[in-house]
């Protein structure tokens, strides 16, 4: 397996920036890819060790390609996961005025974090969807557009200069990147990881989304993440990206896991890995497990049963 990893290029996106902050990039060689789909695709075929994607950010939701990506497919697995703080620039080429700028493009995930500077700056701009910022900045470099909206860092790689630095409609806009790779045991529990699932429901009856997530609820496990994506097979049709707090190693997780495979047609596991908001498990962020999901009260529970079960007289 060659020791590389591909990314959502070309360089000078954020998902290589934010790729960087792992210690294991200094060993490998990292691969900018044209897209999320070729990123996994090159880990499909066995080109990449893993791929680094961005899936969710605080303002727009999901990224819904990487999501879909996930979804359906050869089976792949979530390893690692990495958030980073996002304001972007304007980046136009040399000599470009604010106001000979009539057309601008970004990620499709960008559009909703620079809406509100873009209606108050440009309102009159026309914007075209690019495969990545970062890709967006190459096709002003090419003279295919008059901006892009992009990290200041991309402006020097492509021959830009930024004409405004810091655009962020929303103060604390994170964009959530995973490091995906095949099937493999989960990484060893931290005590603060993440478990992703993806789950397709047996039929369709009132309360069937109350009943997938009372699966969870039960047992005392919250929820990070809940996205609906369309099935592809008719209107109304829908499986659920789920992120649970905890790992598949804690029995809450496990028997809520247990729960949802025993009720529903299908179920994806994504993956157990530590969770990148915190990386300290005696944090007060943390809430400690409620009263009854301890591992210790479920393996105490499982053994009353079994003496139950022998006849060995239980209190
Ligand atoms: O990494 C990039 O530059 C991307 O194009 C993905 C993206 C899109 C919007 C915000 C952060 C990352």
């Amino acid at each position: 397996m060659p020791a590389t990893y591909a990314y959502l290029g070309p360089e000078g996106t954020f998902t290589e920036v934010a790729l960087r902050t792992l210690p294991e990039t200094a060993t490998r060689e990292l691969l900018p890819m044209v897209s999320v789909p070729a990123a996994l695709d090159a880990v499909r075929a066995g080109e990449a060790e893993a791929a680094f994607v961005p899936i969710e950010n605080s303002v727009e939701g999901g990224i819904t390609t990487t999501l879909d990506e996930l979804v359906s497919g050869e089976p792949l697995m979530i390893y690692r996961e990495v958030l980073l703080s996002i304001t972007f620039a304007l980046l136009v080429r040399p000599g470009t005025r604010l106001e000979d700028v009539k057309t601008v493009t970004a990620h499709p995930a960008a559009q909703a974090q620079v809406r509100n500077w873009m209606k108050a700056h440009l309102p009159d701009a026309l914007w075209e969807s690019a495969a990545s910022n970062a890709d967006g900045a190459r096709l002003v470099q090419e003279g295919r557009y008059d901006a892009a909206f992009a990290g200041e860092f991309a402006a020097a790689r492509y021959g830009l200069v930024p004409l405004e630095t810091g655009i962020h409609d929303a103060d604390n806009a994170q964009t959530r990147f995973v490091l995906v790779g095949r099937p493999a045991r989960p990484a060893a529990p931290t005590g603060a990881d993440k478990t992703s699932v993806v789950i397709w429901q047996r039929d369709d009856h009132p309360g069937g989304l109350r009943d997938l997530l009372g699966e969870f609820a039960v047992r005392g496990v919250n929820l990070m993440l809940l996205q609906s994506r369309p099935t592809g097979e008719g209107i109304g049709n829908y499986c659920f990206a789920i992120d649970a707090e905890g790992h598949i190693s804690e029995r809450r997780v496990a028997e809520s896991l247990m729960g949802l495979k025993r009720s529903c047609l299908k179920v994806r596991y994504l993956g157990s890995y530590p969770r990148a908001d915190i990386t300290d498990a005696a944090s007060d962020a943390l809430p400690s497990p409620l009263s009854g999901t301890t591992d210790a009260e479920f393996v105490a529970a499982a053994e009353w049963v079994a003496r139950c079960q022998d006849g060995r007289f239980p209190d």
